[in-house]
This record gives C-alpha cells, sequence and structure tokens, in this order.
C-alpha cells in the first residue's frame, strides 16, 4: 500500500487540503478562502454549502497537484475549526441555517443566564469548561428556537446536530456516517470529558434534544469511506480532531508539560498535562489533548479570540500595511521607550478574562505616534495574551514552569513577534520546520491509524526544528511592559466581568 495521506483542514477563514508522502513531506496542497457572514455586530456564520464546495474543490486540487488518485491514498484525516455548529434535515442533508460559527456571540445573554441560575459548576466539573457562546451547546439550542418547526423536527429525530467535522463526515460518505470525535465533543458544553460520553444533565441545562447529536469516536478510528463518486474512487477516512487538539499531535506535544500555541486568526495555546485533568483556578479551560486507544489525554487551553485579526485589521481596516508581512519591519523600527498598547477585544475577550462586552481599545498614543507604532502594538498584543495565558497556566499547574513553547500557525512566519514571544514569555519559543502542523497531526492520526506512519515515538523523533527563539528582554522593561498591558486590559474589561 502506497504511504500517502490526505488531510482536509476547514479552517474559519479558508479550506486547504494536503497530501503528505511517507515521509510526512508536503506533495500537494490547494487552498480556498470562503466568505464571512456578518448579520448583524457580534455574530459570525458561515455558509455550509459553500464550506462543502471548498473542501470538495480542495481535495480534487490538491490531489492533482501531487499527481495522484484516490487510490493511491491510504487514509484521509479530518480537522477542524472547533465549535462552529451546523444543524442538517436527515432525509436530504440540507442545513436548517448558516453555520454559527465559534467567535459569534449572540448567545452570550443566555450564557449570563445560566452563570445567574448557578450552572457553573456543573458545567466546569464536567466538561471543563467556562460557560460561553464561543461552545456549540447554547448555538445549538439557538437554531433549535429561531427556525421554523425546528425543536420540534429535532425531537422527532429528523435532524442532526455537528461541528464541522461531522457536516463533511456525513457529506464525505455519501450521508452514511453520524459520528465525532473526542476532542470535537468536549467543546460543545454538552460531554463529559471524564465519562467520554454525552451528559444528560448537561443536554436539559442547555436545553438540547438527545436526538440530534453523533456518535462519538477516539481521534483515530474507522469513520467510513467517501463516496466513490466524489473523488473517483473511495477513501477510508481514519482520524479526525479539532484543529488545535491536530496541532497539539502534528507538533509532536505527547509529553505531559509540552505546549502549543498556534497563531492564525485567533491564537490557542495548549498544555498537555497528561492523564491529569487539572481543573483551572484561573478560568481556563480543561479540556482534551487527544484521544488515542481508548485512553484521554488531557490539556489547559487558552484561546484567545483575536491574533493575526489584528494583523488583518490593520490591513484590510484602517489599510496601514499592504501586507501581513510588513508589519515586522515597521514594528523593528519603534524605539522601545513608545509604549503603545493595542487590546484587540474586537469580539470580546476570551481566556482568562472570558468577556464577552468587553471592546478594543488603544492607548498611550502621542503626536509621535505613527503606522509602525500600531503595528507593532498588535504584533505585542498577541504576545502579551499568550504571556497572561502562560502565567495562568503556572498557576493551575506547577508542572508547566518550565515549558519550551512550540508554535505554528500564520503569524509564526514574523521572526520579530517570535524573538518578542520569548522576550516577553521569559522562556524559549522553538518554531518548527513543517508548519503546517495542524494538517500534519490529522494526517498523522490517519497514518498512524491505517499503519502505513509510525506511532508516537517514531513520529516525535522526526519533528525538526526550524530556529529556537532565546529570551534576551532585560527584566525590567519586561516587567514595565507586562504591568502596561496588564493596566491596558483593566480599562477594557466591561462591568459585567
Ligand atoms: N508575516 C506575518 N506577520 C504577521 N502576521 C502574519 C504574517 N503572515 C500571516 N500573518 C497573519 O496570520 C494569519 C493567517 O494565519 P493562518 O494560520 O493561515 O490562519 P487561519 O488558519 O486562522 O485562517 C492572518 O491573520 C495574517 O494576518
Ligand atoms: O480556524 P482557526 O485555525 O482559526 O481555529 C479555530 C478554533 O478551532 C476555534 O476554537
Amino acid at each position: 500500500m502506497s504511504g500517502y495521506i490526505l488531510a482536509i483542514d476547514q479552517g474559519t477563514t479558508s479550506t486547504r487540503a494536503i497530501v503528505f508522502d511517507a515521509s510526512f513531506r508536503v506533495v500537494g496542497v490547494a487552498q480556498e478562502e470562503f466568505g464571512q457572514i456578518l448579520p448583524q455586530s457580534g455574530w459570525v456564520e458561515h455558509d455550509p454549502e459553500e464550506i462543502w464546495r471548498t473542501v470538495l474543490a480542495t481535495v480534487k486540487r490538491a490531489l492533482a497537484d501531487a499527481s495522484l488518485s484516490a487510490a493511491d491514498i491510504a487514509g484521509l484525516g479530518i480537522t477542524n475549526q472547533r465549535e462552529t455548529t451546523i444543524i442538517w434535515e436527515r432525509g436530504t442533508g440540507r442545513p436548517i441555517h448558516n453555520a454559527i460559527v465559534w467567535q459569534d456571540r449572540r448567545t452570550a445573554e443566555r450564557c449570563r443566564q445560566l452563570v445567574r441560575d448557578g450552572a457553573e459548576a456543573t458545567v466546569m466539573d464536567k466538561t471543563g469548561l467556562v460557560i460561553d457562546s464561543y461552545f456549540s451547546g447554547t448555538k445549538i439550542a439557538w437554531i433549535l428556537d429561531n427556525v421554523d418547526g425546528a425543536r420540534a423536527r429535532a425531537e422527532e429525530g429528523k435532524l442532526a446536530f455537528g461541528t464541522v467535522d461531522t457536516f463533511l463526515l456525513w457529506r464525505l460518505t455519501g450521508g452514511r456516517t453520524h459520528l465525532t470525535d473526542a476532542t470535537n465533543a468536549a467543546r460543545t458544553m454538552l460531554f463529559d470529558t471524564a465519562a467520554n460520553a454525552w451528559d444528560e444533565e448537561l443536554l436539559r441545562l442547555v436545553d438540547v434534544p438527545a436526538a440530534l447529536l453523533p456518535d462519538i469516536r477516539d481521534c483515530a478510528a474507522d469513520f467510513g469511506e467517501t463516496d466513490p463518486a466524489l473523488f473517483g474512487g473511495a477513501i477510508r477516512i481514519c482520524g479526525m480532531a479539532g484543529d488545535q487538539h491536530a496541532a497539539v499531535l502534528g507538533n509532536a506535544c505527547f509529553r505531559p508539560g509540552m505546549m502549543k500555541s498556534t497563531y492564525g486568526t485567533g491564537c490557542f495555546a495548549v498544555l498537555n498535562t497528561g492523564t491529569e485533568r487539572v481543573r483551572s483556578g484561573n478560568r481556563l479551560l480543561s479540556t482534551l489533548a487527544y484521544r488515542l486507544d481508548g485512553q484521554s489525554t488531557y490539556a489547559l487551553e487558552g484561546s484567545i479570540f483575536i491574533a493575526g485579526a489584528a494583523v488583518q485589521w490593520l490591513r484590510d481596516g484602517l489599510k496601514i500595511v499592504q501586507r501581513a508581512s510588513d508589519t515586522g519591519l515597521m514594528a523593528e523600527r519603534v524605539d522601545d521607550r513608545q509604549d503603545v498598547y493595542l487590546v484587540p477585544a474586537f469580539t470580546g475577550l476570551g481566556a482568562p478574562w472570558w468577556d464577552a462586552d468587553a471592546r478594543g481599545a488603544i492607548f498611550g498614543l502621542t503626536r509621535d505616534t505613527g503606522p509602525d507604532d500600531f503595528a507593532r502594538a498588535a504584533l505585542e498584543a498577541v504576545c502579551y495574551q499568550t504571556a497572561d495565558l502562560l502565567h495562568a497556566m503556572r498557576r493551575d499547574w506547577p508542572a508547566a514552569s518550565d515549558t519550551v513553547l512550540r508554535v505554528d500557525g500564520g503569524m509564526v512566519a514574523s521572526d520579530w513577534t517570535m524573538q518578542r514571544l520569548a522576550d516577553l514569555l521569559d522562556a524559549p519559543v522553538d518554531r518548527p520546520t513543517v508548519l503546517e502542523t495542524t494538517a500534519l497531526g490529522a494526517a498523522w492520526l490517519a497514518g498512524r491509524h491505517c499503519g502505513v506512519w509510525p506511532d508516537m515515538d517514531g513520529f516525535a523523533e522526526r519533528w525538526n526544528l526550524d530556529r529556537r527563539f532565546e529570551p534576551s528582554m532585560r527584566q525590567d522593561l519586561r516587567n514595565r511592559k507586562l504591568a502596561g498591558w496588564e493596566d491596558a486590559v483593566r480599562r477594557v474589561l466591561s462591568d459585567r466581568s
């Protein structure tokens, strides 16, 4: 059997399909962006049909790019933007509403009500999550309550819910398979991570009928086969994980204490805590790193909603940079005595603040402030937020004290940002040679399951370092800058936080 593996990485702004060879090298790739639907302030939707079209198109193009056919592919792994919620008709496969995206805040008031009702401890105990509109549960209930007749049809078993992995699997298998994996289930606020099962009490609390839900598998499992009509032959689907979990795998963070941080549109830092289900005292998420061979590996996660999106805002909103990559050079030119802070709370603040009503602000402007300062403030904001997460992780789990951070995602191309990250964290930052770690992680799940790629140890040995960034900032400067950031964040928090 050939060792080629296909990965679908369905992200928030684009879909990528990547073919890897038996040496984990990328031999075919295709990417397609799709539309962001913004019906009102704080709402974000995707058209599931458009997502599906980008998946079909990118898989076909990636296979063509690699000069391969479906018969050459030993296995397919799916990884996806998490939490984004789709409900469709079991009969026709047609979605009954646009996908409600993870960033969407329309259920913030419902979540506040759940907190007022005293549900926080139950949700935290079972799911490891804080109650927030970020997660799928309240988004499902919103669709059922706002689409005519949906709740009744859901209770009759006529509708299906899925995060994007499940929806794609349904479509890829010609409507034959309704499954998810444990990492995606763990982002719904309906899943007990210790019992590894949907939880009836949570379903009642959030008002979601069990008839909607997919069955749950480990991340590497038999998920079915693609409909032969789609790609000119059936492809075995045997890997599935939410994108941040796939990045943990792709970065070979297999040992407790290892941590990865992905810098794309948002930033997600995940620390492997092994078999320990650490309960956060600092409003981090206690979640799954991954689940393999019937064994859950747990993690602490910090989610930052805006990372590279702040750079996009400089480019597309303010139009003060032409390319994202201009920001590094601009940041380099700024005098370190200038202290401009951008708090990019465009859609509220995530961990450890969880303030859906906070909004962005910029502080420290003088007559000398110009575009370079804005660029630097945007890049630094990502570093400060990572520092907030790392400090919270260390308070929650002291074993994280000498962590080396492995990074990936579009923003890590910026040397300036990676050096500043090491400086502000006062910890080394390792950048791998393969930056497509999310897709690589999904491919590893599939490759391992179908027996053509190595197990954990073999894969970890072949993880390659591109560059280590060592901290070199003076302690007094670091302290001053971190204190300035903390002050800026305090000023944007809403009364409700
Ligand atoms: N050289 C760079 N410097 C700073 N930011 C960058 C650079 N290159 C890309 N980015 C940012 O990285 C993000 C894209 O990363 P990517 O991992 O593709 O995101 P996603 O998977 O969330 O769509 C964009 O927000 C872009 O602004
Ligand atoms: O699509 P990304 O890479 O921005 O990741 C989105 C996250 O999974 C949301 O939790």
